[in-house]
């Protein structure tokens, strides 16, 4: 059987329960042998982020410690001082990893509204697969028609993302989690303690380092 990893990135400032869904969900639905979480160091489309790559990179190995796959948290684009472009990411991890093994790369609905602006998106299909999943809102016609073209070329099944290495899509709509960091943030901020939307410990690093205005 064709080795398979599940790829996560992703600002997670900080990370929370729905990245842990995503997670989950891309979990079951491929059953691959590796979930690589990959961190942003400087996510060019976002404003900026708030805490530092050493504390979002804390808080992952807290949230992802107790999963039913082995997991890499993958720090190279914290270390990288440009631009964090998946792009460039998977063109490392493929001369790592080889031509052979499956790598789908995870994205929530609101990535794939926007793939189009992602550099050298059309790349991206030469090296990896893309699994969409929904997010709460989420409307299928406002797809822009370059993505909605590619997704209907491209869209396969779980199976065939695992049997083959790249260039196929995947959207799962199963999944609407009212959860985002932004609101996250935004409730720190106001004294709240959000512990319905993140795990224990990350909430407890959170208060102990005094992150997001705590
Ligand atoms: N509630 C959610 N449901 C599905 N996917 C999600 C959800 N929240 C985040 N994701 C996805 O997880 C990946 C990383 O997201 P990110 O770290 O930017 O979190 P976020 O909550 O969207 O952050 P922010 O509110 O700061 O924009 C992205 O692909 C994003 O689409
Ligand atoms: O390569 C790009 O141009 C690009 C543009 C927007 C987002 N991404 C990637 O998509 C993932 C989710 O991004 P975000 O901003 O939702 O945290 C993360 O790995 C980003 O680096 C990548």
């Amino acid at each position: 059987m064709r080795h398979c990893i599940a790829l996560l990135g992703g600002s997670f400032d900080p990370v929370h329960n729905a990245h842990l869904a995503l997670a989950g969900h891309a979990v079951k639905l491929l059953g691959p042998e590796e979930l690589r979480i990959l961190p942003a160091g400087n996510p060019w489309q976002k404003g900026g982020l708030v805490a530092s790559g050493a504390d979002r990179v804390a808080m992952l190995r807290l949230a992802f410690a107790h999963q039913p796959v082995p997991v890499v948290i993958d720090e190279r684009e914290v270390h990288r001082n440009d631009a964090s472009y998946t792009v460039d990411t998977l063109r490392e991890l493929r001369d790592e990893l080889g031509p052979e093994v499956s790598l789908v790369f995870v994205i929530g609905a609101d990535q794939l509204l926007k793939l189009d602006t992602w550099h050298r998106w059309q790349d991206l299909f030469g090296l990896t697969h893309i699994l969409a999943v929904s997010r709460p809102g989420f409307d299928i016609t406002a797809l822009p028609s370059a993505v909605a073209r590619e997704l209907q070329r491209r869209q396969a099944s779980a199976a065939q993302l695992r049997e083959s290495p790249c260039g196929l899509m995947l959207l799962a709509l199963n999944l609407a989690i009212d959860v985002s960091a932004t609101g996250i943030r935004d409730a720190l901020a106001h004294g709240q303690r959000p512990l319905r939307d993140l795990p224990e410990p990350v909430l407890d690093f959170i208060e102990q380092h005094h992150l997001y205005g705590t």
